[in-house]
Formats: structure tokens, C-alpha cells, sequence
């Protein structure tokens, strides 16, 4: 397997065959984590490495598989590329972490179980977190169309239809598949090299690297072999990481004395670096990463490290403990059976902030029309112009209302 160069992420309602799907295309579950396994629904972001084939001899029609050898005439096949599946809950007490996932993807495969009328409050709010997010590159996969007759199936693609109007999905391919028979994986694989580019990335500038988990070394299953120390995996965005690369890391840790609190970045020596369970000597963008540092495990184990920064010591963007974003607001909150109107930002409201990896509260300030004022819980480590996803607590759950831009 190469080094993965995009990342694609699987969003969309709960149940409607997101994982089954990444365990389809890559053959392996995305995440196996005891709890979710007990309950039955991605709670963390599932990540799965898989390299896309065509086949050098069926040409009529084109051939695209999983495999090195072409499943259906045994003929030799070339690789393509490696992707990174990022797997998203979708249940609805788990935005957050869509939105954190949402952050690192390149393009996303929305996925519709064709048994239920569409769209399921999810499937909107996930749509709609794409495009604030600005991920214009997506492929829609009409799942579970074994258990469906062929004509709900049409009635259900019309109703697709009809709900991606207007938005960024509009004409994005709807691709008829079953993940759990395997039924048409070859044409999703087909539309997805067709309609998600990998994109191009500048090796030059400053290494930047969002972190979306971490672990300690001691989760069983999930740790590439031979790493030792802290492990922090997430996406680079530019520039380059290599083994034995000083990295400095921010916001960091929180440190309290006298009563206050800050921030210290901190520092450290990357040990390894590996893809989808393959170490590398050096770590280009696109893909996810897993970093070996010396890191005390304890700051690393159950995702303590997500939403931080990593760099070289001295080049990360600046951090925030609050500033001002410019915001739109959505019209209508979505993701509730019954959709209801956007209210303006108020002073003093609490709203959860995702910027880049990082989700955290801020606390309105000041709210004026078009610009709000945070001040954030926990800091977070964004360039000017970051794009901001603005949730608000609305009844017991958090809701997307709007989009915000950092502007200082
Ligand atoms: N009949 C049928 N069942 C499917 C298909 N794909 C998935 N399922 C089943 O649907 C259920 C949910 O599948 P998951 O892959 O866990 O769904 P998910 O979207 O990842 O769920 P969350 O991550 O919790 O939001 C499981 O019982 C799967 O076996 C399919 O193509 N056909």
C-alpha cells in the first residue's frame, strides 16, 4: 500500500451504512473500540487506508476493485491511489466530532440507507456541515438497496434528488449500492476518482498537521506495532515531517498557578511515523498519520491530544484565548424533525466553536450584526481566515446555526 494522498470522509445518519461501507472498500472495520461495539454506533472518528485498483484487461466496461489481482477476470491491475477514509458518527449527539472529522476531509461519500424516507435529520445537518465547511466534492451513495424493491429504490433516488437541490450537492453522482452485499463498489470506486480529486498540496511551506485522535501505546488493536511513547494521528496539510523532527505542538498543555491559567506549547521528538500501519522515514500531506513521539502516553491516551496543532518549533499559526469572527447564520436549524428559525447570536450565549480539529466553547462578549466576540474556554491554534463551524445549544443538544470566519 502507498502512502495515502486524500482524504475521504464517510458522513451521513445514523445507521445508514458508513462503516460497513469503509470495511467494503478497505476490508478492514474502521474502528473497533469496545464501546462503540457494545452499542452499536461509531462514537469516535473510524479511520481505514485503502488502495483503489483498475483492471488492465476488462476495459468494457472499466474494471475498478480493492485488490491487486482483478476479481473478475484474475488479470493484472494498476493502482490508482490510497485513500483515507474518515468515518464519522452519525448519530446526533455526535456533531462535534463530524465536524471535527469534517475538518480534514478532502471530499466525503454521504451515505442514504434507501429503507428510510430521505432525508433523516443527519443526512441534512451533515450536508449542511459540509458545505460551511466549504467541502465541495462529493459522491452520495444510496445504500442498503438490497432490502428495497426497485421501484422504492427510484422513489427514494427522487427524493435524494429533491433534498440535494440547492445545495453544494446538487450535482453530485448518486451511486445505487449495497455495502454489506457488495453490490456496485466497483462504480462507487469509479465516481469517486472521477469526482474527488486528490488535492494539490505545497511541500515547501512550514509543516502543519492537524491532530483529530491520540492514544497511548496500550489500546489494544489499534496502535501500529513498534511505537512507543504517545501516538497522535491526524492529517498534515502542507510541508513535510520526518523521523527524528523537533515538533512543537499548541495550544499545548494548560498550566494553573496563582490562580490563572495558560498555555504552554509544547515540544517533543517525532520517533515514527506511520501509514496505515507502514512506517515512513518522512510524511507528506494528504492521508492519515499516526506520529510516535516521546510523549508521557498519559497526555496522549483517549484522544487527550485532538485538536491540536503540530509543527516545527516557531512557525505555528497564533493562538487564541478569544477573538472575533465575522458570522452568517444559517435560516433554519437542521437536523431536528421540525426545523426551526436561526435567532441572531446574543451577548453572553455560550457556542461551541470547531476550528480546524478543535472544538471548543466560547462565550459571546460582545454580538453585533454581522461579527461576534468569543472568549474561549480552550484556546485554539488558527490562522486570520479560519473558517469557524458556529453550534448553539439548542434543548439538549448542539445544533449548527451558522459559519464564522477568525478575522483577529
Ligand atoms: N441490508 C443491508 N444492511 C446494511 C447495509 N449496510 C449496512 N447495513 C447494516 O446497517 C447497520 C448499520 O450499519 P453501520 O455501518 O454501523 O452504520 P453507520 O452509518 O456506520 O452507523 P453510525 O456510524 O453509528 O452512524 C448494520 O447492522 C449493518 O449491517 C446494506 O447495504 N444492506
Amino acid at each position: 500500500m502507498s502512502q495515502p494522498v486524500v482524504n475521504i470522509g464517510m458522513v451521513g445518519h445514523v445507521d445508514h451504512g458508513k462503516t460497513t461501507l469503509v470495511s467494503a472498500l478497505s476490508g478492514v472495520w474502521s474502528d473497533t473500540h469496545s464501546e462503540e461495539l457494545k452499542r452499536g454506533i461509531s462514537i469516535r472518528l473510524g479511520y481505514a487506508d485503502c488502495t483503489f485498483y483498475k483492471c488492465k484487461n476488462c476495459n468494457e466496461p472499466e474494471c475498478y476493485c480493492t485488490t491487486s489481482k482483478c476479481p473478475t477476470c484474475g488479470g493484472d491491475t494498476e493502482e490508482i491511489r490510497t485513500i483515507s477514509f474518515v468515518d464519522s458518527p452519525g448519530h446526533e449527539t455526535l456533531m462535534a466530532t463530524m465536524l471535527s472529522g469534517a475538518a480534514i476531509m478532502d471530499g466525503a461519500v454521504l451515505v442514504i440507507a434507501a429503507n428510510e424516507p430521505c432525508p433523516q435529520p443527519q443526512t441534512k445537518e451533515h450536508l449542511m456541515a459540509l458545505d460551511i465547511i466549504g467541502i465541495k466534492n462529493v459522491v452520495i451513495a444510496q445504500n442498503k438497496i438490497d432490502i428495497v424493491s426497485r421501484e422504492d429504490a427510484l422513489k427514494h433516488y427522487n427524493q435524494i434528488k429533491a433534498f440535494v437541490k440547492g445545495t453544494v450537492a446538487e450535482n453530485a453522482p448518486i451511486v445505487p449500492i449495497s455495502a454489506q452485499q457488495k453490490v456496485n463498489i466497483d462504480v462507487l470506486i469509479k465516481t469517486i476518482e472521477e469526482k474527488i480529486p486528490t488535492p494539490k498540496h505545497d511541500l515547501d511551506k512550514p509543516v502543519t498537521m492537524f491532530v483529530a485522535r491520540s492514544f497511548d501505546v496500550n489500546r489494544p488493536g489499534t496502535t501500529p506495532a513498534k511505537l512507543s511513547g504517545g501516538v497522535i494521528g491526524g492529517t498534515i496539510s502542507h510541508g513535510k515531517l520526518a523521523v527524528k523532527d523537533e515538533i512543537e505542538i499548541r495550544p499545548g498543555r494548560r498550566v494553573e498557578s496563582e490562580n490563572r491559567e495558560s498555555w504552554v506549547p509544547i515540544t517533543t521528538t517525532v520517533t515514527r511515523l506511520i501509514y496505515g500501519g507502514e512506517a515512513v522515514d518522512i510524511a507528506t500531506p494528504g492521508g492519515l498519520l499516526a506520529v510516535g513521539t516521546k510523549l508521557d502516553p498519559a497526555m496522549t491516551k483517549s484522544d487527550g491530544m485532538a485538536g491540536q496543532v503540530v509543527g516545527k518549533p516557531g512557525t505555528l499559526p497564533p493562538v487564541w484565548q478569544k477573538f472575533v469572527m465575522k458570522t452568517q447564520l444559517l435560516d433554519r436549524v437542521v437536523g431536528v424533525s421540525e426545523d426551526e428559525k436561526v435567532k441572531p447570536i446574543a451577548t453572553s450565549e455560550p457556542l461551541m466553536l470547531s476550528v480546524g480539529t478543535s472544538m471548543t466553547i466560547g462565550v459571546v462578549t460582545s454580538a453585533r450584526k454581522d461579527e461576534a466576540e468569543v472568549k474561549l474556554k480552550r484556546p485554539v491554534c488558527a490562522e486570520v481566515g479560519s473558517r469557524i463551524a458556529i453550534s448553539r445549544r439548542i434543548g439538549a443538544r448542539w445544533r449548527l446555526i451558522g459559519v464564522g470566519e477568525l478575522i483577529g
